[in-house]
């Protein structure tokens, strides 16, 4: 599989904090990575350097063999603050719609593609709407129907469930499966690490702060059924807490 994302030595502080040291990382196209760790140990930070938004103290990130400096092109964020991410101007549907203006769709394209967005993430009703009048978690979803929409090369996404219910998060994992394995390639944090193993192809474990990478696990999965019937095979059961573990800092077991 061709390389599309090469993270090198990456190292960052804030103010003489150091919130990464020495990540490296290689990913391939349509890949979904998913990004645990111990809170603090910088994994917004990775995100945000891959984004371009913060500059790299060291080392350096390449997408598609070219160095990023500022924001890639063909990249779309989730970030846990969704209250930031929306117009409040717009209506639900045009903010899923306007980032195609640069796919260069027609505007009955526009409103089409945003319209199968929304309806898979489970707000087909809400697309008249004004982002303020949703509650947050439904906010979090549209931000992820505009991503979705958008279909990115690239996709961060931060803990993107967070705000939603238990529910409607199994839900969003499986959409999240189904859009696994396309071109897009996808680095997805969460603090869950049950879900990180259910969505992901590889989970990549940062330890304590400063971050750097201290496990990298491929998720095989024999079966792939529903939520509950990928959660207890015995293989998911074991990677699970192999990740967990890793998490904690406590000894190995397979998979070095
Ligand atoms: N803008 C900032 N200014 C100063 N310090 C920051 C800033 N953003 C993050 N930090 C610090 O850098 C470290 C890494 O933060 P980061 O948000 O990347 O970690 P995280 O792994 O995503 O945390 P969490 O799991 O709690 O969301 C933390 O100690 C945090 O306090």
């Amino acid at each position: 599989m061709t390389t599309m994302l090469e993270i090198t030595g990456l190292g960052h502080a804030y103010d003489g904090h150091v919130a990464l040291d020495g990540v490296d990382l290689r990913i391939a196209r349509g890949e979904l990575v998913g990004i645990v760790g111990p809170s603090g140990c910088g994994k917004s930070t990775l995100l945000r350097c891959v984004a371009g938004l913060v500059p790299p103290a060291a080392g350096g990130i390449r997408i598609d063999g070219r160095p990023v400096a500022g924001v890639p092109d063909d990249l779309a964020v989730v970030f846990q603050e969704y209250s930031r991410s929306l117009l409040p101007w717009l209506t639900v549907r045009d903010n899923v719609a306007l980032p195609l203006r640069r796919r260069g769709r027609s505007r009955a394209q526009r409103r089409a593609e945003a319209t199968a967005a929304l309806d898979a993430v489970g707000l087909a009703a809400v697309g008249h709407k004004y982002p303020w009048q949703l509650s947050g978690g439904m906010q979090q979803r549209v931000s992820i129907a505009r991503a979705l929409a958008y279909r990115p090369s690239l996709l961060l996404m931060d803990e993107p469930f967070g705000s939603v219910d238990a529910q409607t998060r199994e839900d969003l994992e499986d959409l999240l499966l189904k859009v696994r394995g396309t071109s897009m390639t996808i680095l997805f944090v969460t603090h869950d690490i049950d879900e990180s193993v259910y969505v992901s192809d590889r989970v990549v474990v940062l330890g304590p702060a400063p971050g750097s990478v201290v496990a990298d696990l491929p998720v095989r999965l024999p079966i792939r059924g529903d939520q509950i019937t990928t959660r207890e095979q015995p293989e998911f059961v074991r990677l699970r807490a192999e990740v967990g573990r890793r998490v904690r800092g406590s000894a190995t077991t397979s998979a070095d």
